[in-house]
C-alpha cells in the first residue's frame, strides 16, 4: 500500500486575462499550496475500487481520481485492478482545488505503484487533459501559472505562513464562474507582476498590497455569504481574498498575531452560520504539511 498527501491550493494573485476560442480562458496567478491535504491510499487488487470518507461524493466515472486511474490504464502492462480510498479534507468545490489534488495524488501515486517511469512533465501532460489545476496540484509549492493554468514556472518557495481559511456553504461553478468574465465590461487589473516580484522578495506586506482575484469582481456582487465571510476575516484585521473561483476565502496572518487567538475568534463567529473555519499554512512542494486542523 502506498500513500499520497494531495495539499490544497490558494491563488495569491489571478487575472483572468481573456477568452480563448476553446471556450477556456487565459489566466495568469501565483499558486499557493497549503496544509489542508486529502490523502490517497492505493493498493494493488483484483479489480479497481474506489472509495471516499466523505459519502457525499460520487465514486463513479466523474470522480477525478477515477479520471486519473483511466489515463494512466494504457501505459500499464500488469493486472490493472487497485484499491484506492480518498481520506477527504479539503472541503468540496470550494475553490481549493480538492479534486484536482486527488487526481494529481492518483497520477503520481499510480506512477509509483505500477512502476510506470513517467516524468513529472509526461504526468503534468496527461493532468492538463484532466483538469487546468491538474498540473499545479502535481507540482505544488509556489508557482506562476499562465495559459489556462497549465503552464508553469516554479517561484521560490514561501516561508511557512499561517492562513485562515473560511468556507462558507454556498455553491460556485467554476465554469459559470468563468462564463461571467465574458459578459462583465470594465473589470479591475490585478497586479501579478508585482505580487509575484514580492513572493521572489519574500515580502509578505507587498504581497499582500498586490494581491488580488478577477473571480472577486464577478462572484462575489452575487453570493453575500462571501462577502460576510471576508468581513469576519478583516474584524480579525487581516486582508482576505477569495480562493480560485470561490466561495472559499483565504487570510495570511502576520508573524505579530496569534494564529491559535484568530482561528477561535472566526470560529466562534462562524460556529451558526454552517461557515467551515480552519487555520492551515503555506507549503512548500507537496512535502509534509506543516500544520492542518479540522473544520468546525
Ligand atoms: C479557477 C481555478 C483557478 O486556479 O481554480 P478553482 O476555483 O477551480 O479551484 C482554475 O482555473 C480552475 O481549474 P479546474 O477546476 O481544474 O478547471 P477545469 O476542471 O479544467 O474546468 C472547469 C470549467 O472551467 C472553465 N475554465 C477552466 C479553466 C480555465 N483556465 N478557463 C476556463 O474557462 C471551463 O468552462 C471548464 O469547463
Ligand atoms: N475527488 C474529488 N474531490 C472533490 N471534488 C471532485 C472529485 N472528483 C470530482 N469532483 C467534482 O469536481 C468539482 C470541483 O471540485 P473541487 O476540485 O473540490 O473544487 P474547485 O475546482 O472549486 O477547487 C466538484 O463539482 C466535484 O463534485
Amino acid at each position: 500500500m502506498i500513500e499520497e498527501i494531495g495539499c490544497g491550493k490558494i491563488n495569491l494573485a489571478l487575472a483572468i486575462t481573456g477568452r480563448r476560442d476553446d471556450g477556456y480562458h487565459d489566466i495568469d496567478t501565483i499558486f499557493q499550496s497549503i496544509g489542508l491535504h486529502d490523502v490517497i491510499r492505493l493498493e494493488e487488487a483484483d479489480e479497481f475500487l474506489l472509495t471516499c470518507s466523505n459519502s457525499a461524493l460520487a465514486c463513479d466515472e466523474t470522480n477525478l481520481a477515477y479520471k486519473a486511474y483511466k489515463a494512466l490504464l494504457p501505459y500499464r502492462r500488469g493486472p490493472k485492478g487497485v484499491r484506492i480510498h480518498i481520506e477527504k479534507n479539503i472541503p468540496v468545490a470550494a475553490g481549493l482545488a480538492g479534486g484536482s489534488t486527488d487526481c494529481a495524488a492518483v497520477l503520481r501515486g499510480l506512477n509509483r505503484l505500477w512502476r510506470l517511469g513517467l516524468t513529472t512533465e509526461e504526468l503534468c501532460r496527461i493532468g492538463a487533459s484532466i483538469g487546468a489545476d491538474v498540473p499545479f496540484c502535481i507540482c505544488g509549492g509556489t508557482m506562476r501559472g499562465r495559459g489556462i493554468g497549465e503552464i508553469l514556472t516554479p517561484l521560490p518557495p514561501l516561508p511557512p505562513r499561517p492562513v485562515l481559511i473560511a468556507h462558507p456553504p454556498v455553491p460556485v461553478y467554476t465554469g459559470k464562474a468563468y462564463s461571467l468574465f465574458d459578459t462583465t465590461p470594465r473589470l479591475q487589473g490585478i497586479a501579478v507582476d508585482e505580487a509575484a516580484k514580492a513572493v521572489e522578495a519574500a515580502d509578505f506586506e507587498g504581497l499582500e498590497a498586490h494581491m488580488g482575484n478577477t473571480f472577486e469582481e464577478l462572484v462575489i456582487p452575487d453570493v453575500p455569504m462571501i462577502e460576510s465571510c471576508r468581513a469576519m476575516l478583516r474584524r480579525q484585521g487581516l486582508r482576505p481574498l477569495m480562493a480560485g473561483s470561490g466561495p472559499t476565502v483565504f487570510a495570511l496572518v502576520p508573524p505579530s498575531a496569534s494564529a491559535d487567538d484568530i482561528y477561535r475568534a472566526v470560529a466562534a463567529e462562524a460556529k451558526d452560520r454552517g461557515i467551515d473555519v480552519y487555520i492551515s499554512s503555506l507549503v512548500e512542494g507537496n512535502g509534509e504539511p506543516y500544520e492542518e486542523n479540522d473544520g468546525i
